[in-house]
């Protein structure tokens, strides 16, 4: 018997890229979901994102969290794809997730290193030392309460994510081998946005965007100012 969706994601996710499309969610959006059988489940979880003072993971388009006490590191993959000018690419983001703390270390310090050259490698520290070697520290924290509904046989994943600062957005998820089908998940992700009925042709802010906006607007508008968000 095949393995089912969400058996499979943990192993997929360690060497995948996630394609992701977000849209803003209603009363209809939720009642589609029904109707076309998607298994649902429900939790909550708390993120707390980390960078320099300098904020030179994030001015990287470098995104580190700890999320139920794990550690997770998105950042934006090379690979370029035929599609790459659609309408469909456009309204999805691409992003590596690594999850194994060696390489999100090594990572991390690469970057450090890339802009300043005296930061030293930190990979043997014990507990979370790490992080104040490293210069990190919390930037921001907030509580999401994502209901996840997923279509198993086109191997998509749909968020709808109520975050505590007051801010609802959905995402559309396919995750693709590195090096697999990128063109083939946008369109799996286009075939689902049209069964949820979702038209719009812009691209919808992510929960992050809402958070720096309100509570620090000045890295906000760097960080727009140079396209990373
Ligand atoms: C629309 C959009 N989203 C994110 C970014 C970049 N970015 C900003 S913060 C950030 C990290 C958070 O990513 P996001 O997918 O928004 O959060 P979440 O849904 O909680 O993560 P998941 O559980 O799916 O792994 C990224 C990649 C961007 N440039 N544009």
């Amino acid at each position: 018997m095949p393995l089912r969706y969400w058996d499979r994601k943990t192993r997929l996710l360690e060497m995948s890229v996630e394609v992701e499309r977000k849209f803003l969610c209603n009363a209809d959006t939720l009642k589609t979901l029904e109707e076309i059988g998607a298994s649902v489940r429900q939790h909550q979880f708390h993120d707390q994102y980390y960078d320099s003072p300098k904020f030179d993971l994030t001015l990287r388009d470098a995104w580190l969290r700890k999320r139920k006490g794990c550690w997770e590191l998105k950042c934006p993959t090379t690979e370029k794809t035929s599609g790459e000018q659609s309408k469909a690419a456009a309204l999805c983001t691409r992003y590596k997730e690594i999850t194994n703390l060696p390489e999100i270390q090594q990572r991390v310090t690469k970057i450090m290193k890339d802009n300043c050259e005296d930061t030293e490698t930190s990979l043997s520290l014990e507990g979370e030392a790490w992080l104040s070697k490293m210069n990190l520290v919390c930037f921001a924290e907030f509580t999401t309460v994502r209901r996840s509904f997923v279509l198993e046989e086109e191997g998509v994943q749909i968020d709808l994510d109520q975050a505590d600062f007051g801010y609802c957005v959905g995402e559309i998820e396919v995750l693709v081998p590195e090096g697999g089908d990128v063109q083939s998940a946008l369109e799996k992700i286009e075939r689902t946005a049209q069964k949820l009925g979702l038209s719009g042709d812009q691209r919808i802010e992510g929960k992050m965007n809402v958070y720096l906006k309100r509570y620090n607007p000045k890295h906000y508008e760097k960080l727009m100012s140079q396209h990373i968000l």
